[in-house]
């Protein structure tokens, strides 16, 4: 039985519980047990704040862990860093009060910068040659250049629309994140077998995202031109319709894709062309 420590609740904990549902591993998310096992895969989920995930992993009270690379980072434990995710990306970032004409790093010489990120604020100010106060504080951090707390900010940046509403400029990031599937450095061959059939579930899903199966009717003289506009594709299938001179043809394209051939596709007479989502993929 493999032990993963999954946030309990927050940013990740969603595409998290996607991911395992998505890999067929079924976990019951059930809000008051912190230790819940699969009915159908040999793994237990225990439900962490974030925090405490790369300490658990890393001392083997879990044998894998998702979380935020920031977090990861920031704890400095060691653990393998297995698979990057894709999901909950951000980055971090500093910034300052709009009003500040801003001259460049130099500018945190000497003033306070409030965060919960103190280990890769500290390493990267270091590394620039700056000497600046670190305040830590685990929440609500944009709101500490308003409140007279702090000059600056190290914090968490999506969209933007923290720092808009705080009256913060972004000025430069330290760091992109994403989620990541860390593991325990001791696994034994037991538990190192159940993570290779996790992650091949991973890769059937994640490969399968974004991917369309694509089905069209194409008059059989133009099979050889449609092929050639459709991207990517090892070997589209061709197969004839029962109505003589048309071919059916299957491929699996990226969607985004689509969209750019979709034209070129119709011009040469293609019709009745179906778009259906891809749930995984063995390549
Ligand atoms: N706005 C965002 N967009 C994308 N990813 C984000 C965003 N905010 C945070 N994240 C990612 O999700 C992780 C968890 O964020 P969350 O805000 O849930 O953390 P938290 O408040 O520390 O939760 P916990 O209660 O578990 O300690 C972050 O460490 C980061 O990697
Ligand atoms: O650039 P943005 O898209 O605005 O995202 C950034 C914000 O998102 C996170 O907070 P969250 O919304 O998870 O709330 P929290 O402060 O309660 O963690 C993070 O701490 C930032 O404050
Ligand atoms: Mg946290």
């Amino acid at each position: 039985m493999l032990r993963i420590a999954v946030q309990s609740k927050g940013r990740l904990y969603e595409d998290t519980m996607a991911l395992l549902a998505e890999a067929d591993i079924k976990v019951s998310s059930s809000k008051r047990t912190l230790l819940v096992q699969s009915s159908n895969f040999p793994v237990e989920v225990l439900y962490l704040r974030d925090d405490d995930i790369p300490q658990s992993v890393a001392g083997g009270v879990a044998d894998l862990g998702i979380v935020g690379e920031n977090e990861f980072v920031e704890r400095e434990e060691d653990a393998v860093v297995v698979r990057r995710l894709g999901f909950s990306k951000c980055r971090l970032s500093l910034a300052i009060p709009k009003a500040v004409d801003y001259s460049g790093l130099s500018w945190f010489e000497g003033k306070k910068i409030a965060t919960s990120y103190p280990n890769i604020l500290r390493k990267f100010m270091k590394e620039n040659g700056v000497e600046a106060d670190i305040h830590v504080i685990t929440g609500s951090v944009e709101i500490a250049p308003g409140i007279g707390l702090a000059d600056g900010i190290f914090d968490i940046v999506s969209s933007g629309s923290t720092l808009v509403s705080n009256n913060l400029q972004e000025v430069a990031v330290v760091m992109k994140s994403e989620a990541l599937l860390i593991a325990n450095r001791n696994m034994d061959d037991a538990k190192k077998a159940i993570l290779d059939e996790l992650l091949f579930r991973i890769e059937a899903v994640k490969s399968a995202e974004d991917k369309k199966y694509v089905l069209m009717n194409v008059p059989s003289d133009k099979v050889k031109d449609v092929v050639s506009v459709l991207p990517g594709a090892k070997s589209p299938t061709v197969m004839p319709l029962a109505q003589e001179g048309w071919s059916s043809v299957h491929t699996v394209i990226d969607e985004s894709r689509f969209w750019e051939i979709i034209s070129k596709l119709k011009e040469l007479g293609a019709q009745g062309i179906l778009v259906v989502p891809v749930e995984k993929m063995i390549l």
